[in-house]
């Protein structure tokens, strides 16, 4: 039987917890007036220390920005971690701009995803903090911190850091990778400030490598380069080069020079600016220019003989002050228009400015870099851009062969392994005569039909062979296409002869008016 003697009474119980906490109240008072402040916070923070429940986790906080730049390891982990959605997940943030092919995925605030890597959980949280100083990232404009926080056990720290955080940033960048939209960038004139600038549009050439007609040695060549290059980065920061690579694209138009730009873009997923040196009047826009190309981006300047001309080349004067200036200096001068009229001479861009900038400071600074040239006349080129070093590779883009032929009657007309009967006549005529791939490709356009098509292609290979023009360049080709294309060509050739005439000094912009008229002439077909 329980005995009622040993429990104390509801009084006594009250006046003990009363006493207590009038000595206890006296205490911190006593404390208040006698320890100073620094004392008294040292006091609690040992008080909580010791008598804190140990952790053995860890967790890494991993905020969006370091306050200046973006930082690398939140970005990847926002890719990552949209791959990672599970079913526990309940709120999720999504978006798609116009500039997007697939919607984006993100965490929503406080979600959290458990990943395993070698065995290890590790678990992952998304969490929006408000900053300290309200004014929060200086870099997303937002008004607070977005974070992540990755927690596991502590054991396990070296390995995260050094091999599952890496392994995160390699995956995230190559999802973004197959994501990723190319932009072409041209350029745009603001007016108002006298200024030109870059513009960008979505890059959707669907030229490939696997579209490209040209010799399968010569195509396996520039992918392996391509390859090399980008896997190299050890390698250039350790002989002390910049990340970039030259690349001189030449043949006639039409052979794919531009398509081949497109193929490396698309192969690479690098964005592509086009600087169009007829457009930049003066070095220092240029410099601007280049300085604010991205990296992992691909500089082409096409045709560069018509944009970058020896002034005594274009109107043969070998007494001209600027054309003496330049050879002395050992650069090849362009001056717009007004400058060879007015005689100002202010406007003025050099080749061996533009290379030199290229070489120098504009290629290191930055990183994975390519630039291209093309041009139809590799023999006019300005000794400086061929010189040893410059140009890294020299692509010769040439006239159709038999391996292009059939890449290009696959492509266009389903015919697989040259099995028809025109092909081998067609292969014999390739031999001797000589057509650019756009040529090929016109013909194919014209008809579904492989026995038209095929048909209409040794049509023209015998009206070449005819005419002789079995090695003319593009231009003259043109000519031979139709009835349509012969007349139309002849009016747009009468129309430039009557323009050219009172513009002999600048060949150039001449050159450049026939290649379009060419160009016309193909589209118009299409
Ligand atoms: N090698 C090729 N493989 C597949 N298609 C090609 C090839 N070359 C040209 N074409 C076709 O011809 C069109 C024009 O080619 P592209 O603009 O690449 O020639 P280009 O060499 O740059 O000419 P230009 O010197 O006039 O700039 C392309 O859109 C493509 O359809
Ligand atoms: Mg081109």
């Amino acid at each position: 039987m329980l005995s009622t003697e040993n429990i104390p009474s509801a009084s006594t119980l009250f006046a003990t917890y009363a006493s207590m906490t009038a000595s206890l109240m006296l205490f911190r008072s006593m404390a208040n007036d006698f320890l100073p402040e620094p004392v008294r916070n040292y006091a609690c923070f040992a008080f909580r220390y010791f008598f804190k429940p140990r952790s053995k986790e860890l967790t890494l906080v991993i905020e969006d920005s370091n306050g200046i730049a973006r930082n690398q390891i939140f970005e990847a982990a926002e890719v990552y971690l949209s791959a990672k959605i599970g079913p526990s997940i309940e709120r999720l943030k999504i978006c798609k701009t116009p500039n997007e092919k697939v919607i984006t995925i993100r965490l929503e605030k406080n979600e959290q995803i458990i990943d395993s890597f070698r065995g290890v959980q590790l678990r992952w949280r998304f969490a929006l903090v408000e900053a300290a100083d309200g004014k929060g990232n200086s870099h997303s404009m937002r008004p607070e911190k977005r974070l992540f926080e990755l927690t596991f056990h502590q054991t396990h720290k070296d390995m995260v850091l050094n091999s599952y955080l890496p392994h995160v940033i390699e995956l995230a960048k190559d999802m973004k990778d197959k994501t990723r939209v190319l932009k072409m960038y041209t350029l745009h004139r603001v007016p108002d400030y006298d200024a030109i600038r870059w513009d960008s549009v979505k890059l959707e050439h669907p030229a490939t490598f696997d579209t490209l007609a040209m010799e399968p040695d010569l195509k396996a060549t520039i992918m392996e380069d391509l390859d090399r290059f980008v896997r190299r980065k050890e390698f250039y920061k350790r002989v002390g080069r910049a990340w970039k690579r030259g690349y001189l694209l030449y043949g006639p138009p039409g052979t794919g020079k531009s398509s081949l730009v497109a193929a490396m873009a698309n192969y690479l997923k690098f964005d592509v600016f086009d600087l169009q040196l007829g457009n930049v009047t003066r070095d220092s826009d240029l410099r601007t220019l280049l300085l604010s190309t991205g990296n992992r981006s691909i500089l082409v300047i096409e045709d560069i003989d018509c944009s970058v001309d020896l002034p005594d080349r274009r109107n043969g004067n070998e007494n001209n002050a600027d054309a003496q200036q330049s050879k002395a200096a050992g650069a090849a001068v362009r001056k717009n228009k007004t400058d060879f009229a007015g005689g100002k001479g202010q406007h003025m861009l050099t080749l061996s400015g533009l290379l030199n900038f290229i070489d120098g400071l504009w290629s290191s600074c930055g990183d994975e870099r390519i630039i291209v040239f093309t041009t139809n006349h590799k023999e006019r080129l300005d000794p400086a851009l061929l010189r040893p070093g410059r140009m890294d590779m020299h692509i010769h883009m040439s006239y159709c062969g038999p391996y292009g032929f059939r890449l290009l009657a696959a492509n266009y007309l389903g015919i697989t392994d040259g099995e028809h009967k025109l092909v081998a006549e067609i292969e014999t005529l390739l031999k001797t005569i000589s057509i650019t791939p756009a040529q090929v490709a016109e013909q194919f356009m014209k008809s579904e039909d492989a026995d038209v098509a095929l048909a209409a292609l040794i049509k023209l290979l015998k009206a070449k062979e005819r005419n002789g023009s079995g090695d003319v360049d593009g231009d003259e080709d043109e000519i031979n296409l139709d009835e349509v294309a012969i007349l139309e060509s002849k009016k747009l050739k009468t129309e430039d002869q009557t323009q050219d005439k009172g513009k002999e000094t600048a060949a150039g912009p001449i050159r450049r008016r026939r290649k379009r008229s060419s160009g016309r002439i193909r589209k118009s077909k299409n």
